[in-house]
């Protein structure tokens, strides 16, 4: 058969042919090893494209790893904080449950964390809020017994001047019994000597040997757990957040736990004053959950975080007193059954009197209260409510607050407090 008539076209011309039989002998044989190639051909052709979309592809690997991870990253009920990237300084990282697996870079800035301020010495920065409110009572009491010739009538003012003060009945009777027998005595009205003998009677009322230390170390291999109650409104969750701040200046491990689930606004509070400083909160989503509950869950998440504190905030304002105790006593139970609660504060706003005495008897019915913490004491006269309460319900005021500040709440001192109503 000439070559170009082969059924299947022809070699071209000066192409070498395959080895074997002659081309043109047998075009079956031909055509065989036109398919060959033919198949090689498309074949290598195919792996090449396959060659370099695959390398297409790689480049925007990462990226579609990103848009679409195997597994959501473990939800956190709450902002993800400096610690969750492990960058915090106390206690190291939180860490989440699940197993370890590497998940995509979170790209969300992280939140610059603020500095609280020391603990120590903020009440004397604070003595001027303080004596500006109470200066009624130091003033007014200085002026009265400083006046010269003490009557009658002169001791009935100062003692008015102390009753308005909230001091109480009780303590008031017995600081102008030893001030009177003081006078007697040594005949004197000279304005130091005055000063001193109510500085030592006020200390004396405001009992300094009271132990104001707050549970915040761990206690073996749990977390301490402070449990903090009172009537809305008096700044309850201020305090919590700003107490959260004291112990994070203390160089502490702090987590919060917001079982004030009454009002959904008071879980967003606490968490903002939280990640302010790097401090996590365990919260529910859903308003009117159980506080109980979220309690619980907070000194869970305390326990295995390994933190040095779980500060729980709880709600103040129920229908009724029965069921505001009710809650309370739950809350307690159910907390009891991962660990002890090594501080109960109660929260008294200093400037509603003998309604705030009220409230204290009540609380403490409900719950074993270790420390009260008078706020407001900024904004009244009132200052003798310290010793009232702590008269009351025989348990020290460990913390005050004087002001909205995030670092307007102070360690209570009775040598400064005395000194500031002096002032
Ligand atoms: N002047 C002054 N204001 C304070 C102080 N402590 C708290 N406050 C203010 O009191 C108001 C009430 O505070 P909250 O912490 O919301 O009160 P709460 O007791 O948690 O109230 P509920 O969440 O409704 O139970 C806020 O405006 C606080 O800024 C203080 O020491 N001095």
């Amino acid at each position: 058969m000439p070559l170009g008539s082969a059924p299947f076209g022809a070699p071209f011309e000066g192409w070498p042919g395959p080895p074997g039989p002659p081309i043109g002998r047998d075009w079956m044989g031909d055509v065989d090893t036109l398919w060959t190639y033919l198949i090689v051909g498309v074949v290598i052709l195919a792996l090449g494209i396959g060659f370099a979309v695959s390398l297409l592809r790689g480049r925007g690997g990462p990226e579609r790893e990103v848009e679409a991870p195997t597994r959501p990253a473990p939800r956190l009920d709450r902002e993800p904080t400096e610690r969750d990237a492990g960058t915090a300084a106390p206690g190291g990282p939180v860490t989440t449950e699940g197993p370890a697996e590497t998940l995509p870079p979170v790209a969300e800035p992280l939140p610059t964390l603020e500095r609280p301020e020391s603990a120590r010495g903020r009440l004397q920065r604070l003595r001027a809020r303080l004596a500006r409110s109470n200066s009624a009572l130091g003033k007014g009491l200085l002026g009265l017994l400083s006046r010269g010739r003490l009557d009658e009538e002169a001791w009935e003012d100062v003692e008015d001047t102390l009753i308005a003060s909230d001091l109480g009945v009780e303590a008031t009777e017995e600081l102008i019994a030893s001030l009177r027998t003081r006078v007697k005595v040594d005949g004197t009205t000279d304005e130091a000597t005055v000063r001193e003998w109510l500085r030592e009677d006020l200390l004396r009322l405001v009992q300094p040997d009271m132990d104001r230390r707050i549970a915040s170390s761990r206690v073996g291999t749990r977390p301490a757990v402070i449990l903090v109650v009172g009537v809305n409104g008096t700044g309850k969750t201020t305090t919590v957040g700003k107490l959260a701040r004291v112990l994070v200046a203390e160089d502490r491990d702090v987590l919060l736990g917001a079982a004030d689930t009454f009002r959904a606004a008071a879980a967003d509070q606490l968490d903002t004053w939280g990640a302010r400083v790097g401090v996590p909160t365990v919260r529910s989503d859903r308003e009117g959950a159980d506080p109980a509950a979220v309690a619980f869950d907070a000194v869970k998440a305390g326990i295995e975080q390994e933190v040095d504190v779980v500060i729980i905030d709880t709600a103040g304002r129920l229908h009724n007193k029965v069921d505001l105790m009710n809650e309370l006593g739950k809350v307690k139970r159910v907390i009891e059954k991962l660990s002890e609660i090594d501080e109960v504060l109660l929260v008294l706003d200093a400037t509603t009197g003998q309604n705030g005495l009220q409230q204290a008897k009540v609380f403490s019915e409900a719950v074993d209260v270790t420390g009260i913490v008078l706020t407001k004491l900024d904004g009244t006269a009132k200052g003798g409510i310290v010793v009232a309460v702590q008269r009351q319900l025989g348990v020290p005021v460990k913390l005050v607050g004087l002001g909205e500040g995030p670092d307007d709440l102070a360690p209570f001192e009775p040598a400064d407090f005395v000194d500031a109503l002096l002032d």
